[in-house]
């Protein structure tokens, strides 16, 4: 593709003829045409693929070649199907234009069909298929479409399996499907309009499988209601009953009156194909029309186009019917254009510009295409006028042309309602069955009225197509009209096939004649006879010879001399355009045989005008090569000039820019300075003033922390010593951390310093929080103790008192013993008054006035008394003697016990340091006490005994003393 797009290679190839056609299109600015033909199966529609890729090669880099190379994958796959000729036989004609913009990108394309085979869809020869598209959908949609189309596999569909076809050998229709849907997508069909597509090809397909069964003598039959009834009704929109009507009955017009009439099995079945292939025709129809409004987008800046023409090919089956007919007409117009426009036109002009010319004879095909075409006369028009008898029959229709045509020599008549036409590719033998009824192809008012009231929206828009078509050719509503005024096929056909010669006719043709190798569909095999049979049939030797032998290439004079006048000199290239061209040729040293010179025209043979192009090219390139030298050293000077003195400009320009960009940047330097000098001025007193705040606050805390770390020292040293063991260490640590602050003699430490001692601090802190913490403990203690001391205060105070109310007792008792013993004395002493009354009232005052005089004063003090009173004194001595024992043992003891209670009060409260537990000492020195009182009371006691005793026998010495006194 590269070679011949860079013409280093220029052998005979469908890319030559592609790049011919585009370059002619940019060149001359005329619209060029591609016209492939051949027979069926000679490669005409890879022949179109391969010149769209070449096309979209050279015009591409729009996006919308792939676009266009796609539309093959969607036509193929619903307008191709399986011959016994041809695996991927084209069944419909095609005329693909390409758009170009004025520089050549492909901006566009349109693509028209003619004469799609539809009978096809309902019925074919053995061994052929359907269209692709049936059993691409068939074994290649996803299971959620097949769900949603209920669709089975091909083989289930009597469309399909009629044919005892359903696979091609080598093709995966499963996988063709995903290529199909991704052609689609690329086309930009929607997802919807999709659904809709593969709905109604499963409508189609359904409706085959719709039966009839014989319900009376006269074939009037009914409709079976199956799976295939119901599918279908659904898949189209509308109700069974609907669809029953449709296909088994026919509604006749008597006067005002309608009568509804059954169909016959041929009728049912008939109308039933009739509505598939009428379906399946609109549908390719409206995907056509799909494409082309995808691949029109960008048609608002088309130029000029090339129009490809890949039409069925030329054929000849064993049996050959109303499409075969259709197809080899088609190849004969095609055939004649051909013809036309290499042999007829060319030796035309030969003729008519006078030049030296032995005409070239060829196998021209007018006379078949007039058996076709000739009013009243021809194939068509006698078709046309059997199909309008209601009465007539293919047999009918026959003889007819037997009797019409016999005298062409085209035409021959043949038995059985056959009849044969020597086509310029050979005499084909066609068989009339079913020629009328195929050319009418009438589609009932019935199954028309149907699609219109379906819900789905293809089928009511096929309907409103049938509709708008009839009212084309008549203006009557189309309840009316259809059934009668439609165009036929054939007629139908030969418009579309003028429309098609006009369009080409109004380009530069270039012809592409495909040759069939061999009738086996295989690759690397010739069969000579059918190849030299082709290239005979075709014309194609003629087409050497002309080629040969003519001059294909022709030129006005003007033409020429404006082309190639410029290879000489002005002089000469002034003169008339007839001598400039004969100048420039002898110039050229062109060989006198390789041209001729006409009245108007110069004739070349092929390959002249390729030397003249390639010496043009060469003058050219020498012409570009001096410009191109002498402009380069043109505009270098200039632009050496221009730069020297740009640059010179541009130094001054600098220089002057640079002086004030320097003063600018001085003025900045200075601002930026002072703006720094007072920048950094105020960022150090602001930092100043923040340390000093800073160290301030540091201060006072250190310094209240140290003064409440001392505080609580004092105060915790002051509370109780015992507690405070463990405060006092931490204290002496804190006094050394004091120290070791006041050590620092106010010097204010730098920030690591400040970052230690704050650590320090927060550490003397949370010190001081333990501490805290520990002397509200403390003092909790203390409390307790203080709370236990107050008790034990109060239960020693409580036994002191119990000990001194017992102590008084004791001493009430002794002084109650010694007030005993003191009257005695008295007594006694009364006794003895005689002699020392003063005495007595001395030892009486002594006695009242010391209360507690020791026995042995007492005992000193009366001794040695009057004799009587001496057995009493003695008595009384010993009395005192007792009491005193016992005076001073009381007073002893109580010193000891005061004593003890003193010691133990002191070890209690910790004035004084000892190992003893002075609650256990106090617990014994109580029992002691118990003890000892016990022993002191019964004691007591018992000296109270003896001396109440004693006192009694005083008493009565006394007495008797008293009386005796008396008596005397
Ligand atoms: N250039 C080619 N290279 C390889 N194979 C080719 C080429 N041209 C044609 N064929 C083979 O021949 C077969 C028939 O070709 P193609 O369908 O183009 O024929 P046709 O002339 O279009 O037939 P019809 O008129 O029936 O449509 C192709 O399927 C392919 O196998």
């Amino acid at each position: 593709m590269l070679q011949y797009k860079q013409k280093t290679k220029d052998d005979p190839h469908v890319y030559a003829v592609a790049d011919l056609a585009f370059n002619e299109m940019l060149q001359d600015g005329i619209n060029q045409s591609i016209i492939i033909s051949g027979e069926s199966g000679a490669g005409k529609t890879e022949t179109a693929k391969i010149a769209m890729q070449y096309l979209a090669a050279l015009g591409g880099a729009s996006g919308m070649e792939s676009e266009v190379l796609q539309t093959n994958v969607i036509l193929e796959a619903l307008g191709n199907a399986k011959t016994s000729r041809n695996h991927n036989s084209s069944r419909f004609g095609k005329l693909i234009e390409i758009h170009f913009s004025e520089t050549g990108k492909m901006c566009g394309a349109k693509i028209q069909t003619f004469l799609l085979e539809k009978s096809r869809v309902v019925q074919r020869a053995q061994g052929e298929r359907s269209y692709h598209i049936f059993y691409q959908l068939c074994s290649g949609a996803p299971p959620l479409l097949k769900k949603k189309l209920s669709l089975k596999s091909a083989n289930d569909y009597t469309y399909l399996k009629q044919s005892n076809c359903l696979r091609i050998d080598g093709v995966d229709d499963s996988k063709m499907f995903t290529v199909l849907v991704d052609a689609l997508d690329t086309i930009q069909i929607s997802k919807e309009d999709q659904m809709k597509l593969f709905s109604m090809l499963a409508a189609v397909l359904w409706m085959g499988n719709i039966s009839f069964s014989v319900v009376d003598t006269e074939n009037h039959v009914e409709v079976v209601s199956n799976e295939g009834l119901a599918t279908a009704a659904k898949l189209l929109g509308c109700t069974s009953n609907q669809l029953v009507t449709a296909m088994s009955t026919r509604k006749i017009r008597a006067g005002n009156d309608s009568i509804v009439k059954k169909l016959t099995l041929t009728q049912a079945i008939d109308a039933r194909d009739a509505l598939a292939k009428s379906i399946y025709a609109h549908l390719f129809d409206w995907i056509v029309e799909q494409i082309n409004h995808s691949l029109g987008m960008g048609r608002q800046c088309t130029w000029r186009s090339i129009s490809i023409l890949d039409i069925y090919g030329f054929e000849c089956f064993n049996k050959n019917g109303f499409e075969q007919f259709c197809i080899n007409y088609a190849n004969e117009r095609l055939q004649q254009h051909f013809n036309r426009h290499l042999f007829k036109l060319q030796q035309e002009e030969y003729l008519e510009d006078g030049i030296d010319w032995a005409p070239v004879k060829f196998v021209d095909n007018t006379d078949c295409l007039s058996l076709f075409e000739k009013k009243p006369l021809g194939l068509l028009s006698l078709l046309d006028e059997e199909s309008t008898f209601p009465k007539a029959t293919d047999l009918s229709f026959a003889n007819k042309l037997k009797q019409q045509l016999s005298a062409n020599s085209c035409f021959k008549g043949e038995q059985e309602g056959a009849f044969k036409i020597c086509h310029y590719a050979g005499e084909v033998t066609y068989d009339t069955s079913g020629f009328l009824e195929k050319n009418r192809d009438s589609l009932h008012s019935e199954s028309i009225q149907l699609l219109s009231s379906c819900k789905c929206e293809l089928p009511k828009h096929f309907a409103s197509v049938m509709v708008a078509d009839s009212q084309n050719k008549s203006s009557q509503s189309w309840h009316s009209v259809v059934d009668t005024q439609k165009q036929s096929v054939v007629t139908k056909f030969k418009v579309q096939l003028f429309k098609l010669m006009q369009q080409l006719e109004s380009t530069t043709p270039h012809f592409i004649r495909c040759i069939q190798p061999n009738g086996k569909q295989r690759p690397r095999l010739f069969e000579h006879d059918l190849f030299l049979h082709q290239l005979k049939c075709c014309g194609v030797l003629e087409v050497v010879r002309i080629s040969r032998t003519g001059y294909p290439t022709r030129m006005t004079h003007q033409q020429f001399a404006e082309r190639y006048g410029f290879l000489l000199l002005r002089s000469i290239a002034s003169q008339d355009p007839l001598s400039v061209s004969i100048a420039v040729l002898q110039q050229l040293n062109i060989p006198p045989e390789m041209y001729q010179v006409g009245y108007t025209k110069l004739f070349f043979r092929t390959g002249q005008v390729a030397a003249l192009e390639n010496a043009k090219r060469k003058m050219l390139h020498g012409t570009l090569c001096i410009q191109k030298h002498f402009r380069g050293l043109h505009f270098r000077q200039g632009y050496q000039g221009l730069k020297k003195g740009a640059m010179t400009f541009q130094s001054f320009i600098r220089g002057e820019r640079a002086r004030i960009h320097f003063d600018n940047v001085i003025k900045r330097w200075r601002a930026a300075v002072l703006i720094q000098k007072y920048t950094r001025r105020r960022i150090a007193a602001t930092m100043f003033n923040d340390q000093l705040k800073h160290i301030i606050l540091l201060q006072s805390v250190m310094r209240g922390c140290l003064a409440r770390t001392k505080y609580k020292c004092l105060q915790n040293e002051m509370e109780s010593k015992v507690s405070h063991n463990k405060v006092q260490g931490d204290m002496r640590k804190n006094i050394s951390e004091s120290r070791v602050c006041h050590e620092m003699n106010g010097r204010y430490p730098h920030q690591p310093v400040i970052t230690k001692l704050e650590n320090r601090i927060s550490k003397a802190e949370a010190a001081l929080r333990d501490k805290d913490e520990e002397n509200v403990m403390l003092k909790q203690q203390l409390e307790q103790y203080e709370r236990k001391w107050s008790e034990y205060e109060a239960k020693m105070k409580s036994m002191e008192e119990a000990w001194k109310r017992q102590l008084s007792s004791l001493q009430l008792s002794l002084v109650a013993a010694k007030k005993s013993l003191v009257s005695d004395d008295v007594a006694s002493r009364a006794a003895r008054s005689d002699f020392t009354p003063a005495h007595a009232q001395y030892d009486s005052e002594d006695t009242l006035s010391t209360g507690t005089h020791t026995p042995e004063v007492i005992e000193s003090r009366h001794h040695n008394h009057h004799p009587e009173a001496k057995v009493s004194a003695g008595n009384s001595d010993r009395r005192v003697n007792a009491v005193n024992h016992l005076a001073k043992e009381f007073e002893d003891r109580r010193q000891v016990f005061e004593d003890d209670a003193g010691f133990l009060v002191a070890v209690k409260s910790g004035q004084v340091g000892s190992n003893m537990n002075p609650d256990e000492e106090l617990r014994k020195l109580k029992d002691r006490f118990a003890t000892w009182k016990k022993d002191y009371k019964s004691r007591l006691k018992e000296t109270k005994f003896n001396l109440q005793k004693v006192g009694t026998h005083d008493e009565k010495t006394r007495k008797r003393w008293w009386g005796k006194k008396s008596s005397k």
